[in-house]
């Protein structure tokens, strides 16, 4: 079977995604857990864009072994120097360039004319190629160039070094049938070819971002762009899961093998989510919460007679967890780990003993602890943001018929502080007091939800925040039993998160 190369940009194009901003850490551990996935390449970041950015790449570059490692670049010389400093100590390093070929975004945002187009892309193509590394080159907004400018620069950027030619949907506006004929057009109208392998990324404005990819296999593509949980700008991209599980549900529909390891999917999506704050819709293919669930009575009879009535693939085969062990207060040690191994969690010894003890913590006040309990506190250390501020105690004061009063104590760029607030609830006294200690002005809040994790009255709550600081919106996350306190963390982890390349 011919094999399609994944090329993952969770780390770029999803960290587009708004109101996500990931740590170093959590960059990493997001690309060793697609190394475990077994992508073939891990674009991690636009060099330029930020310090945090590029020191994030030059750590992922050190790490990963059996991935190739790229960097974004704009077609600029600064650019792609900055993207080589960052992937040079990779294994595998790659430089990704590119630059808009559409008569829209040449016109608008480019102000240039086709010949200087064609020129930067086979001049920047050869600058990265002159630093020893494979080089990609993508033409943005591909889907809406004309075909005849698209085979010259193609053409152009081939003879010039690049080893892959990527063809993006920037955005999402094509439709499978068209996809297949302006991939099948340049396989028969650019004469060099043979020399670069065809990659597409596609993003999801119509929905149709798995379509066109599936499209694009068909008409001999060969690398294909995707992220975990379909992150990324505006409606995201192609989603790995739904590619991956399409080429393993239905072989004999693209004669293809992507050599993703499925049985790593869900623990995957799992953590991506938890550590960028975006939730997975409950109805989202193969990795939703309803995609394993049966409501209706005479679905759940047919799976009850056999699961296949109902169901084109099992749980198991993403890694999601066939029972519901129910554990508690007289859990030991060991079922506890084989538990995390069985979630997807394997983990060193400190680690388990740390969360093994807040989960001893946890039977003190939740009876019943569910898988949910123990995933959310195996996750719960690896959203790892610098802790500028953190939240040592809060009090709340409500006299009917008046306003809320919150005392609120935080450790504040390690000294310790304490404010008193007024708000019409105790969120809002809570967020007024941490506005005053962290003297965030600028600090408004644009979200707010809480859910509860598991359903049970003793619950955790998961509070969830979008707070727009200085322009910009950053998703924090809080869980505990208290949702005022859930609150309260959530808020923090904003205000920490808005922090990340100040304090680069
Ligand atoms: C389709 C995609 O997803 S592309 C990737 C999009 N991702 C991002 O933009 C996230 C990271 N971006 C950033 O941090 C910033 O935009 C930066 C650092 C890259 C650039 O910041 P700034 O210098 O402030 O420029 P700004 O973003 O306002 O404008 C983009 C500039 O790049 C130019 N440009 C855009 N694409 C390209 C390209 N591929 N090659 C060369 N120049 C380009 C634009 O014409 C504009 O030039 P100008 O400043 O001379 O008018
Ligand atoms: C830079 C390219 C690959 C991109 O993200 C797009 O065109 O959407």
């Amino acid at each position: 079977m011919r094999k399609v190369k994944i090329f993952d940009t969770t780390l770029r194009d999803g960290e587009q995604t708004p109101g996500v901003n990931l740590s170093i850490e959590e960059k990493l551990t997001i690309a060793k857990n697609l190394e475990e996935l077994n992508v073939d390449i891990i674009e991690a970041g636009f060099a330029i864009a930020s310090q945090a950015d590029f020191d994030a790449i030059k750590e992922v570059a050190k790490t990963i072994k059996k991935c190739k490692v790229a960097s974004l670049a704009r077609a600029t010389e600064k650019d792609i120097d900055r993207a080589w400093d960052a992937v040079k100590e990779a294994k595998y390093p790659r430089i990704h360039t590119f630059i808009a070929t559409s008569d829209i975004h040449m016109k608008y945002k480019l102000k240039m004319s086709e010949d200087e187009v064609y020129n930067q892309a086979v001049e920047m193509v050869k600058y990265a190629k002159s630093k020893g590394c494979e080089v990609q080159f993508s033409c943005e907004d591909a889907s809406r160039t004309r075909p005849e400018f698209l085979y010259r620069v193609l053409e152009g950027v081939i003879d010039a070094g690049a080893i892959v030619v990527n063809i993006p949907d920037t955005v999402g506006f094509t439709y499978p049938e068209e996809f297949y004929e302006i991939v099948k057009g340049i396989k028969e109208n650019v004469p060099n070819i043979d020399k670069a392998e065809i990659a597409v990324h596609c993003h999801n404005d119509l929905g149709l971002a798995t379509a066109n990819a599936l499209a694009a296999i068909r008409a001999g593509a060969a690398q294909i762009e995707c992220t975990v949980n379909g992150l990324g700008e505006r409606a995201g991209n192609t989603a790995i899961e739904e590619l991956a599980m399409t080429l393993k549900v239905r072989p004999e529909g693209y004669g293809v093998e992507c050599g993703i390891n499925h049985s790593k999917i869900y623990h995957v999506s799992k953590t991506v989510s938890k550590l960028t704050g975006v939730d997975i819709q409950p109805n989202k293919a193969v990795v939703g919460d309803n995609a394993f669930a049966h409501e209706s009575g005479i679905h759940q009879h047919g799976v009850l007679e056999n699961s296949s009535t109902y169901e084109i693939m099992t749980p198991e085969s993403i890694g999601r967890a066939k029972n519901k062990l129910v554990f508690g207060k007289h859990s030991g040690k060991h079922a506890f780990k084989d538990k995390l191994i069985e979630l997807g969690y394997e983990l060193s010894e400190e680690k388990i003993d740390d969360i093994f003890k807040k989960f001893k913590k946890l039977t003190d006040i939740k009876k019943e602890i569910l898988d949910e309990d123990i995933e959310s506190l195996a996750l719960g250390g690896l959203r790892t943001v610098e802790k500028s501020y953190d939240l040592t105690s809060f009090n709340i004061t409500r006299i009917p018929g008046h306003t809320t009063q919150a005392e609120v104590k935080m450790v504040a760029k390690s000294e310790i502080r304490t404010a008193i607030a007024e708000g019409d609830g105790p969120v809002s006294a809570v967020y007024n007091a941490i506005n005053t200690i962290t003297g965030c002005k600028n600090c408004t809040l644009k979200d707010y939800s809480i859910k509860s994790i598991t359903s049970a009255s003793d619950a955790q709550g998961e509070a969830r925040v979008e707070v727009e600081i200085d322009g910009k919106v950053y998703i924090g996350k809080g869980i505990k039993t208290d949702i005022i306190e859930a609150s309260a963390v959530a808020y923090i982890d904003a205000i920490n998160r808005s922090l990340i390349n100040v304090n680069k």
